[in-house]
């Protein structure tokens, strides 16, 4: 903790080698961005086991104390479906710090960069495989909902691939707790502020989109974004992501929750009916990650 963030940063833009929580390593290259943070593709020189490791930058205490509970959110949650986190450590250097994590490295890239090399190809999902993949998702959900967490981003950009094509998901940094309470308008427009910083809007639950005061917040928001997810393994596209690339309202596209539903039709009735089932307007109708999983089994 605490090493100068220059010396660091500099020997990891060079050929030098990097040391993390007493492990050394060398920089590969660069395997994506976000709005805060760069990952890159890095080997323990020790082994030549090769890693992602994410740097959030942070600029100020709070976001610091958030990227450290990513971290430590990504090293307890224990399911084959989510990420882990080998180990992190905090750079500091005023004004600012970096927060890194050393991931595991999956080297498939995520379900939506799946999703463009099928439309390429003209290709769709198989049943065997949207089920396969949908229950894979819906079990690393399940995880973090029974920690008492609720995940808050899914999507099919948060979904990377392993070995097998085993679906893990990934970008923790909008972990919160599973149900929250909102008394106040003040508190709503708080959780309103946060929804539209950290939940992508095409995946965003109504009730993030609109809060409600005098009711609670629950783990139902990634339900909703489940279904969204279900629904995009058939059509290589969430539902509301067209009206979002459109530059349409996504609220109102979202709140008379019109999309297609034909292809879900012709591949199968239950599998539709769940979809519908998870898109509730009603977020208390919509059925919890257990139950999605119970539903999937039938379904086969
Ligand atoms: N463990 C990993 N293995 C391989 N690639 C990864 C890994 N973690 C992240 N990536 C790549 O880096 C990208 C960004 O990672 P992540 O979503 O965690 O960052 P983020 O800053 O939270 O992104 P965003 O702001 O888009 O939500 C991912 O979409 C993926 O392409």
């Amino acid at each position: 903790m605490g090493k100068a963030l220059s010396r660091i940063g500099s020997s990891l833009c060079g050929v030098g080698v990097t040391v993390i929580d007493g492990n050394k390593y060398i920089k590969h290259r660069q395997l994506g961005e976000g709005a805060f943070s760069y990952v890159d593709e890095i080997e323990d020189i020790k082994d030549g086991k090769l890693y992602a490791l994410k740097r959030i930058i942070c600029h100020d205490s709070k976001s610091e104390k958030e990227a450290v509970a990513e971290a430590k959110a990504t090293q307890s949650l224990s399911s084959k479906h989510i990420i882990k986190c080998r180990s992190f450590e905090v750079f500091k250097k005023a004004p600012y710090s970096e927060v890194w994590l050393v991931l595991e490295y999956y080297d498939k890239g995520t379900l939506w960069d799946h999703f463009q090399k099928l439309k390429s190809e003209n290709k769709v999902l198989k049943f065997n495989e949207i089920v396969r993949l949908f229950r894979g998702i819906v079990e690393g959900v399940n995880a973090i909902h029974e920690a008492g967490m609720v995940h808050r981003d899914l999507k099919p950009a948060n979904i990377l691939l392993g070995a097998e094509n085993c679906p893990v998901i990934c970008d923790l940094g909008s972990l919160a707790e599973a149900s929250v309470k909102i008394s106040t308008k003040k508190e709503a427009q708080t959780l309103e502020d946060l929804a539209s910083e950290r939940c992508t809007l095409p995946y965003r639950a109504p009730e993030l989109l609109s809060v409600p005061v005098g009711d609670y917040i629950t783990t139902s928001t990634d339900i909703w974004s489940l279904g969204c997810i279900l629904y995009s393994l058939v059509y290589l596209e969430g539902p509301f992501d067209s009206v979002w690339l459109k530059g349409d309202s996504v609220h109102l596209a979202v709140q008379s929750a019109k999309f297609d539903t034909q292809k879900l039709d012709e591949l199968s009735g239950p599998l539709k009916a769940l979809v519908e089932q998870m898109l509730d307007q009603d977020p208390k109708y919509r059925p919890p990650a257990d139950l999605v999983n119970r539903r999937l089994e039938e379904i086969i």
